[in-house]
């Protein structure tokens, strides 16, 4: 563990998203992954990574169902918003710390980030950094479509960009609330800094780390962690 404990370390869980791609019948982040909802294996990944306050964004009408399912982990609920980039404003506010502590931002959807990934992140804005986020190659052959057609993108100067992401608390919260007096939309955390002129800076996210998006997603994240725990997955197995 090198999260200093001088420093407070504190964190927004956005999940008030509805899971459109997933498609199932409750909040994505509700959704058991192997019996534990996917919001609960984030917010431990965070707890267990030392972060020391977590606030989790929520969608309307399922206050009980985020309660019981965040039972006993100490995080605050608060309503989302109507996007992702609305909820993380909301959910900064939530926070009751100084501006100078490290805010982590992260996608309940990335249940399975390694804690690794989360001290990376905070251990990096704790060593200077403005904006930190974790990203990995990208594997694909890329292409830019345009309307006259497509060209190969050389993908070796390109990355896909994970969660957390984090910076000082009080730069997080002026950054969001100038995006929205701006009406800009972007879909990260970092673009948000970036709009008011702050530096983003990379470290190695890992493939654990991925979105549940779409219904595959849930297949390859009970693949990773029965390869992670065996015999985590065997207890919870339905
Ligand atoms: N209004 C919103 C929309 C999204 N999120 C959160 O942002 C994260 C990343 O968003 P995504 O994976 O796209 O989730 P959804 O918006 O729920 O998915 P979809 O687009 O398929 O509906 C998720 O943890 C989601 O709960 C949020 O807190 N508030
Ligand atoms: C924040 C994010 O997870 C970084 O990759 C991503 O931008 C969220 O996008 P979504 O379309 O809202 O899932």
């Amino acid at each position: 563990m090198t999260l200093s404990n001088k420093e407070p370390v504190v964190a927004v869980v956005v999940a008030a998203g509805s899971g459109s791609r997933l498609g199932a019948d409750l909040p994505k982040a509700l959704v058991p992954l192997e019996g534990v909802a996917l919001v609960r294996r984030a917010v431990d990944a965070l707890l267990a990574a030392g972060v020391g306050q977590v606030v989790v964004t929520i969608p309307p009408d399922h206050e009980s169902g985020f309660a019981a399912a965040l039972n006993g982990t100490g995080a605050r609920l608060v309503p989302g918003g109507a996007d992702r980039q609305d909820s993380v404003r909301l959910g900064l506010l939530g926070l009751d710390a100084p501006d100078d502590a490290v805010a982590l931002v992260h996608d309940a959807a990335r249940a399975l980030v390694p804690t690794d990934v989360v001290r990376r992140v905070a251990d990096a804005v704790l060593g200077g950094a403005e904006v930190v986020i974790p990203v990995v190659p990208v594997v694909d052959s890329i292409r830019r479509v345009d309307p006259d057609g497509s060209a190969i993108v050389d993908r070796s100067l390109l990355r896909a960009v994970q969660t957390p992401q984090a910076a000082r608390l009080g730069a997080l919260r002026s950054a969001h609330e100038r995006v929205l007096a701006d009406g800009v939309e972007v879909t990260d955390d970092a673009a948000v800094c970036e709009h008011v002129g702050m530096r983003v800076s990379l470290v190695d996210g890992h493939r654990d780390a991925m979105k549940v998006t779409e219904p595959v997603d849930l297949i390859l994240a009970k693949a990773l962690l029965a390869e992670r725990s065996p015999a985590d997955a065997r207890r919870h197995r339905d």
